[in-house]
């Protein structure tokens, strides 16, 4: 059901199925940091060792439940390898929550989110929700970001902090819970209505509508 400003306040229905919301998350930071491995886990509960580096973009969809509300969630992978950048920061457009991710077993992973920072900043909109995670805290031995380093970071940049693991499966489900607990949490989302295309090729949702979850 679609009232006169076009928002969506009912169920609607599209090629992937039922739902009330649908929400573009995306998930970035530098090469290797396991944002392929922690979007899969999350979607699939499946850990592969041997991922292959992502090229370009790709999605996943997975539907949970808030308030009696069936939320889509349109989770997007992006590539690290700074040559996909300009196509990566292309999908901060009409993202309302970004997945910012590093290793903590890799300092130059942690240095870089300065850039990503910057890059969210420029690209994606200002009421954009952004989780910073430490991933891979089941390499503890191997540890160079204390858990302090992460959390004052994601403090003085204004995003929410979780250290997970996609090996153990530890803080994965909690990253993106606590994303959209932020987001429902807003009072303006962006809304895509049953039309919207999940093709690669047209990463925009339509334009923000005031909603709550
Ligand atoms: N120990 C450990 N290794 C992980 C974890 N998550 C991912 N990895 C490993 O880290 C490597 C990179 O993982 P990916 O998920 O492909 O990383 P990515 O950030 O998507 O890489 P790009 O697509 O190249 O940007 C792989 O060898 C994974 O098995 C984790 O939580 N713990």
């Amino acid at each position: 059901m679609t009232d006169k400003q076009g928002i969506d306040r009912g169920q609607n229905e599209n090629s992937e199925g039922k739902y009330d919301r649908i929400f573009k998350l995306l998930v970035v930071g530098d090469c290797d940091v396991g944002k392929t491995s922690l979007m899969l886990r999350y979607t699939t509960d499946a850990f592969t060792p041997d991922s292959v580096s992502t090229v370009g973009v790709d999605f996943k969809l997975k539907t949970i439940f808030k308030n009696g509300r069936r939320i889509k969630l349109q989770i997007w992978d992006t590539a690290g390898q700074e040559r996909f950048r300009t196509i990566t920061t292309a999908y901060f457009r009409g993202a309302v929550g970004i997945v910012l991710m590093y290793d903590i077993a890799n300092e130059e992973s942690f240095r870089a989110l300065q850039e990503w920072s910057a890059q969210i900043k420029q690209h994606a909109a200002e009421s954009t929700q952004v989780i910073l995670v430490g991933n891979k805290s089941d390499i503890e031995k191997d540890r160079v970001v204390p858990t302090s380093k992460g959390s004052e970071l994601a403090e003085q940049l204004g995003f929410l902090f979780l250290e997970a693991s996609s090996v153990l499966n530890h803080n994965v489900s909690q990253v993106f819970e606590q994303l959209v607990d932020a987001i429902c949490q807003q009072t303006t989302v962006t809304v895509a209505t049953p039309s919207a295309k999940l093709t690669d090729s047209q990463p925009a949702l339509r334009p923000a509508h005031s909603c709550s979850c």
